[in-house]
């Protein structure tokens, strides 16, 4: 499928994100792992919430859980701690993301975990066994996926875990995220030094919990509003929480940079509020960052920045090569249809210095991941008739996506050649 976009002369919409998928899937596997009865409320109905939600309550012998990252890594260290036995698999691009880190540590606790294919990625086949648990030191520069996983499990484990991380830890609000999960479930859980957690044999509690909506969904509409002239957008997203543990919500200071003003209704602390975003004056004239702990917000950004103009050098982008696809060439060569040449470095850095090409207009590419769909799409503002390929992407944390574009006003007409 491919859609051609419109955007409204003036943006005004109050929008229900969807809720968060990260805490929806750890909460889930918490709540596995606590035996409890009371399911988390406003869990997120994402893709890849929906695998973990399927498997955790059919259990097959086959789990396939498509494109999901999370769902992938957690379910691995999940399975191998529950009694049965299960081969897990998901996308061909989730047969090329890599997992032997986490299968490595998972061997070390003694865990029964074979590679159904490729060493070193899924599908696996996974024996699940009472576990003790012990010492266990893992890379923590590839995916901090890996470390939420085995967190996870700790609680359960005989003896706990102590796990310490070498390298220059990514992702690290995730890591906190998962530890701040855990806690309000009852583990004692936390940072003994700067590398080294420490995991007691505590139980998870059952609790009612509710799952506060998505810091990185937001972004979008950041990046709409960013687009906008002054006074001439408003955009009113629910559920959000001020005070939040995701990584993500540091968008709100990342836009104040790019023009975008954030203010949040007078609320209960500690509970989910209402935030009212508009443009104002005055974007900085270039910008450096380093998107190390909220690597999903660096495609938002890095369309935002080219947008309006705004030469950057971004920094902290490593991961960015093995998520859904390779996010920074797919970054590079979508920009070019639009007339920007970014560049990358070291595999890790994107820089554009202002330097520009004829557009071609060419429909953007999503290469299955829902984050290029959905960073693009604001281009429209700029661009009238942007048109998308596979647009259905944005299923994978965001399926209202292309409706509350619509109920912002913008015309989303699907093209066929
Ligand atoms: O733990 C999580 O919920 C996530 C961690 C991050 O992955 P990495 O740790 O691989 O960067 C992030 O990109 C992903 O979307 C969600
Ligand atoms: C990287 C992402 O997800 P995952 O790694 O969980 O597939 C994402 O949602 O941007």
């Amino acid at each position: 499928m491919r859609i051609k976009i419109s955007a409204p002369s003036q943006l005004s919409a109050s929008i229900k994100l969807p809720a968060s998928k990260s805490i929806s899937n750890r909460a889930l596997i918490i709540h596995a792992l606590s035996g409890g009865n009371m399911m988390p409320d406003n869990l997120s109905v994402c893709d890849d919430t929906d695998v973990v939600v399927q498997a955790l309550e059919t259990m097959p012998h086959t789990i396939n859980i498509k494109a999901a990252g999370t769902a992938m890594r957690f379910l691995t260290a999940y399975l191998s701690v529950r009694e049965g036995e299960h081969v897990i698999t998901g996308t061909e691009r989730m047969k090329h993301r890599p997992i032997g880190v986490l299968v490595d540590a998972m061997r070390t606790l003694g865990a029964d975990i074979r590679y159904v294919e490729e060493e070193g990625f899924p599908p696996l086949h996974i024996n699940g066994k009472t576990l003790w648990g012990g010492q266990v030191c893992i890379p923590g520069d590839i995916s901090s996926q890996y470390v939420s996983a085995l967190l996870l499990i700790g609680p359960v484990l005989k003896n706990g875990l102590e796990l310490q991380l070498s390298g220059n830890i990514i992702s690290r609000p995730y890591i906190d995220l998962t530890l701040w999960l855990m806690r309000e479930f009852g583990a004692n859980a936390d940072w003994a030094s700067g590398d080294t957690i420490v995991v007691k044999p505590q139980p998870y509690c059952q609790r009612r919990f509710l799952i506060e909506n998505d810091w990185s969904a937001a972004s979008y509409w950041y990046e709409m509003v960013a687009l906008y002239e002054r006074d001439m957008a408003k955009v009113r997203l629910g559920g959000l929480m001020d005070a939040s543990k995701q990584g993500d919500s540091c968008v709100k200071h990342i836009y104040s940079l790019l023009g975008v003003k954030t203010q949040f209704s007078d609320h209960e602390e500690g509970k989910p509020t209402l935030v009212t975003i508009t443009p104002r004056m005055g974007p900085v004239r270039k910008i450096d960052f380093d998107f190390n702990n909220c690597p999903d917000l660096a495609q938002t950004v890095v369309v935002t920045c080219c947008a309006l103009d705004i030469p950057f050098h971004f920094k902290g982008l490593t991961s960015l090569k093995i998520k859904e696809t390779d996010r920074i060439e797919a970054l590079k060569r979508e920009l070019r249809k639009v007339g920007y040449i970014v560049r990358s470095a070291n595999d890790s850095e994107l820089i554009w210095d202002g330097t520009k090409c004829e557009p071609s207009m060419e429909p953007i590419d999503t290469y299955e991941d829902h984050r290029m769909a959905m960073a693009f799409a604001p281009l429209a503002i700029k661009f009238p008739g942007l048109a998308i390929n596979n647009p259905e992407v944005v299923s994978k944390s965001y399926p209202t996506f292309w409706d509350d574009l619509k109920s912002a006003g913008f015309t989303i007409e699907e093209i066929t050649d």
